[in-house]
């Protein structure tokens, strides 16, 4: 009987568990936060859109600003603080209007809450993404989302959240 043979057929179910778990199976679950950073444009209303540079995960995908919550703060707090690192603004943090969990493929799984920032203090200065700009919510489908993002990205455009 050959047991280099048995070896390899136990061997293969394990490393496909192996890989399930990556997918965000027994990683801790991420808790993030995301602002709607909202102004009146021309026609309608305009939110404000990041990229994500080139060599970060996920690379030039767009998202909203925000973050993770770090253990002590609250959701709006955290959100506060990653737009004031991020963008160099004090937010007033509005109500939030969604909520979603997604799993990345191989970042884990995240937890992901998006809140209305419609006031705030300072100039808006990009200090980490590779773009920033206002996009009309009728045009936010041309842009490449996180895929986490994407039902949000939907019900804007389409007019039914905000
Ligand atoms: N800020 C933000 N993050 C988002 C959005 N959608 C979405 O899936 N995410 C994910 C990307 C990241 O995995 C995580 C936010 O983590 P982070 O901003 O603190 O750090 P990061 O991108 O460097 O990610 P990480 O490698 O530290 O996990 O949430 C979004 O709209 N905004």
């Amino acid at each position: 009987m050959d047991s280099r043979l048995n070896c390899t057929t136990v061997k293969e179910p394990i490393r496909k568990l192996d890989n399930r778990s990556d997918t965000g199976g027994n990683r801790p679950l991420r808790l993030v936060v995301a602002a709607l950073i909202l102004r009146a444009g021309e026609p309608g209303t305009e939110v404000l859109v990041c990229q994500r540079k080139p060599d970060q995960p996920m690379s030039l995908k767009w998202e909203f600003p925000g973050g993770k919550i770090e253990p002590g703060e609250t959701a709006e707090e955290a959100l506060a603080r990653e737009l004031n690192e991020e963008l160099g603004i004090e937010a007033v943090i509005g109500r939030r209007v969604s909520r979603v969990r997604h799993k990345y493929r191989n970042g884990g799984a995240i937890d992901l809450q998006f809140f209305v920032v419609e006031e705030f203090g300072g100039a808006l200065e990009n200090r980490i993404f590779n773009d920033m700009r206002w996009s009309p919510l009728g045009e936010l489908m041309q842009y490449d989302f996180l895929a986490a993002d994407l039902g949000l990205i939907r019900d804007l455009a389409e007019g039914r959240l905000l």
